[in-house]
């Protein structure tokens, strides 16, 4: 099972920059977060603190019970075992072929035979579409692909602890589902805690369990996903919609000439752009695979929040209630789908190829759209891991 993150009064600063202040967050075992805020906000610089990479001058990041800002790097080195960390730029050694960049962690980490670093090497690379891509070296292929190189190589000691900075980064909007189901399929199959960095406002409102914020130096908030997407907050509300008049500018802090300006634009009828979008309406959180196990998580999700949910603003609570039922509803679709699928003779492999960038199986109705393109598919992430198709 994932290990717990928590996260109490974290502040960092470079020099005289403070970076962000008095970070409390706790990432609950098992569960998918996402942190998002404007550029420079310092996400990146959070995701290296947790994993002892930065050093916070105030605060503490608990991990497996250790203090990772106060312990020894002989326990540091113990404690980073259990973290899998996709970078934002994916990290590899520009010498080594994406394959040994892969092997990397097995060889440092590991006594694992050279016959069982390959098979471990090629499963993983597999998952992320580079099977034929191995003797390549990180200069000679798309960003994209570098990107989930690194993701093939966050995942080859099976984490417990899964970050994730800017995951979708360079990536078309198919392979960004595709690499999202995965996280959700993973997240299934080991129920390791994750944390995704990401802009990316469709990755936001259809994968993590919670969401936070990062604004003007502080956490704004931090909770289930529907508290954040119903939010009233103004720079919360800017940030999904993506428009520009609000209080994030194009440097951290909007000047006061700046704000009047845009007001005075605003009403004469002169909008800021952006997608206009009802965050409000809730999109159902993204299922794994059908064939795949159900999220353990999720129960202990539901629990929780069902514990909080009286603290919660109205129309969260009842955003919550909605989006409880949408997922039943895809479950019990796609557990209906399967069955179906089985009776007629199909392999139940829980890779049905759909490529629906959603719950990668049966249609619902009020289902994201996804994409259908059929061109490329990661395989499903499969028990014991074999990729689907292959078992
Ligand atoms: N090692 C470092 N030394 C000094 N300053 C740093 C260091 N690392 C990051 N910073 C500064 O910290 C701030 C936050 O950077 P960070 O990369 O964490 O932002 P971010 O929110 O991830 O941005 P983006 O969304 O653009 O990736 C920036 O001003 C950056 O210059």
């Amino acid at each position: 099972m994932g290990v717990e993150v928590s996260v109490e009064g974290l502040t960092k600063s470079f020099g005289s920059q403070n970076i962000w202040r008095d970070v409390t967050l706790t990432l609950p075992e098992g569960e998918v977060s996402a942190l998002l805020g404007p550029s420079g906000t310092g996400k990146s610089v959070f995701l290296k603190a947790l994993i002892g990479l930065l050093h916070p001058e105030q605060g503490s990041v608990i991990v497996d019970g250790t203090d990772i800002t106060k312990c020894s790097s002989k326990e540091l080195y113990e404690i980073r075992k259990l973290f899998g960390v996709l970078f934002q730029d994916g990290a590899l050694f520009g010498s080594m072929s994406l394959f040994d960049n892969t092997a990397f962690p097995l060889r440092e980490h590991t006594k694992k035979s050279e016959s069982d670093i390959r098979s471990i090497v090629m499963e993983k690379l597999d998952l992320v579409g580079l099977s034929d891509a191995g003797d390549k070296l990180p200069g000679e292929i798309s960003g994209g692909m570098r990107k989930r190189a690194g993701l093939a190589r966050a995942l080859v000691l099976d984490p417990q602890i899964i970050l994730c900075d800017e995951p979708d980064s360079g990536l078309d909007p198919v392979r960004t589902a595709y690499i999202s189901q995965l996280l959700i399929d993973i997240n299934a199959e080991i129920d390791a805690t994750i944390l995704i960095v990401t802009h990316n406002i469709n990755i936001a409102r259809t994968i993590p369990d919670n969401i936070g914020m990062l604004f003007r130096k502080e956490l704004v908030m931090f909770g289930p996903r529907e508290v954040l997407l119903t939010s009233e907050e103004p720079a919360v509300k800017q940030f999904l919609s993506g428009d520009r008049f609000g209080p994030i500018g194009m440097s951290e802090e909007k000047d006061d000439a700046t704000a009047a300006q845009e007001k005075e634009l605003e009403d004469a009828g002169i909008g800021g752009g952006g997608t206009k979008d009802d965050f409000s309406e809730i999109i159902p959180q993204v299922q794994p695979n059908p064939g795949m196990p159900e999220r353990k998580a999720s129960a202990r999700h539901r629990e929780r929040v069902e514990e909080m949910l009286h603290e919660l603003p109205e129309n969260a609570q009842q955003a919550i209630r909605e989006s409880q039922s949408q997922e039943d509803e895809i479950r019990r679709a796609n557990a209906e789908g399967m069955d179906r699928q089985n009776n007629k003779g199909g392999n139940g492999n829980g890779n049905n190829g759909g490529g629906n960038g959603n719950n990668g199986g049966v249609n619902t109705e009020k289902q994201y759209a996804g994409s259908n393109d059929n061109t490329e598919q990661f395989p499903a992430y499969r028990a014991g891991g074999n990729p689907a198709g292959n078992s």
